[in-house]
């Protein structure tokens, strides 16, 4: 037994094992440590792993967010708002407060409000490439957006992991969203996430990317309800010369259950 003191989060099915290692006892360098702890037969199980640790910089916390394949990665919007309610249930912040924590993308300001109900600010956005009816945009972590008339008819698995590694996003690779546009104000997405390399039940950084791509598409608005395989979200922004700002995800973020492996 390695003596792990752990906890279950997920995020509209987006699910996370959450580590406190403000004393930094866990040895984030190990790829097949990560990577086992997620696996979802010898290990606790998840489609990431986080470390809230300590920040240097003095905001509430720092948030380390690592794929399934035990890498450390860009930003997660599910992992956001998963370690926000960790952070409320260890006493770090609480209900109703606006705070600031830092992740890899920089600082985020974030509200607890109840376990459907958690607010996490995003990056602002503002360079969006739009080639063949798809656009490509970074949201914190890198997203390929496709429209679909149908999403329940996507091959989000076969065509997203092809797109995925296809030249035009190497060497890094992208996640791949697919969008059903539901009416002017709500969509339906399926994702297939790079580092999972598989489609999860809901992606927030992809989210916001779809919300983002929407409303170009549709030529405005500013607040989409989002429809995901694992449950709701909510997006919200302001549109102003070819910038996104102020972009705001909403949604849930539930404890599961703690263990010691
Ligand atoms: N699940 C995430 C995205 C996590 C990062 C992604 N897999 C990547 O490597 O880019 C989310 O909710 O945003």
């Amino acid at each position: 037994m390695l003596h792990i003191n752990f906890s279950k989060y997920q995020g509209a099915g987006n699910d996370f094992v959450v580590i406190d290692n403000r004393d930094k006892h866990f040895d984030s360098a190990n790829v097949q440590l990560v990577s086992f702890l997620c696996d979802r037969r010898f290990g606790v199980g998840g489609d990431g792993l986080m470390l809230l640790e300590n920040d240097p910089d003095g905001s509430a916390f720092l948030m380390r967010y690592f794929n399934s394949d035990g890498r450390e990665a860009s930003m997660c919007g599910n992992g956001g708002r998963c370690i926000i309610a960790f952070a409320v249930h260890l006493g770090i912040v609480n209900v109703g407060e606006l705070f600031a924590f830092n992740a890899v993308d920089g600082l985020h300001e974030a509200v607890y409000l109840d376990e459907n109900h958690v607010s996490l600010k995003m990056i602002d956005v503002d360079t969006i490439e739009h080639a063949d009816d798809a656009f490509f945009m970074n949201t914190g972590s890198p997203h390929h957006v496709a429209f679909v008339d149908d999403v329940a008819k996507a091959d989000v698995v076969g065509e997203g992991r092809s797109i995925r590694h296809s030249s035009r996003y190497a060497p890094g690779g992208t996640n791949v969203n697919f969008v059903q546009l539901l009416s002017s104000a709500a969509i339906r997405v399926r994702t297939f996430e790079r580092g999972v390399e598989d489609e999860t039940l809901a992606c927030g950084t992809g989210v916001v990317a779809s919300a983002i791509a929407a409303s170009l598409k549709l030529g405005g608005g500013n607040e989409f309800d989002v429809k995901v395989e694992g449950g709701d979200m909510r997006v919200t922004f302001q549109h102003v010369n070819h910038r996104f700002t102020n972009v705001w995800l909403i949604g849930p973020a539930k404890f599961v259950f703690k263990g010691v492996i």
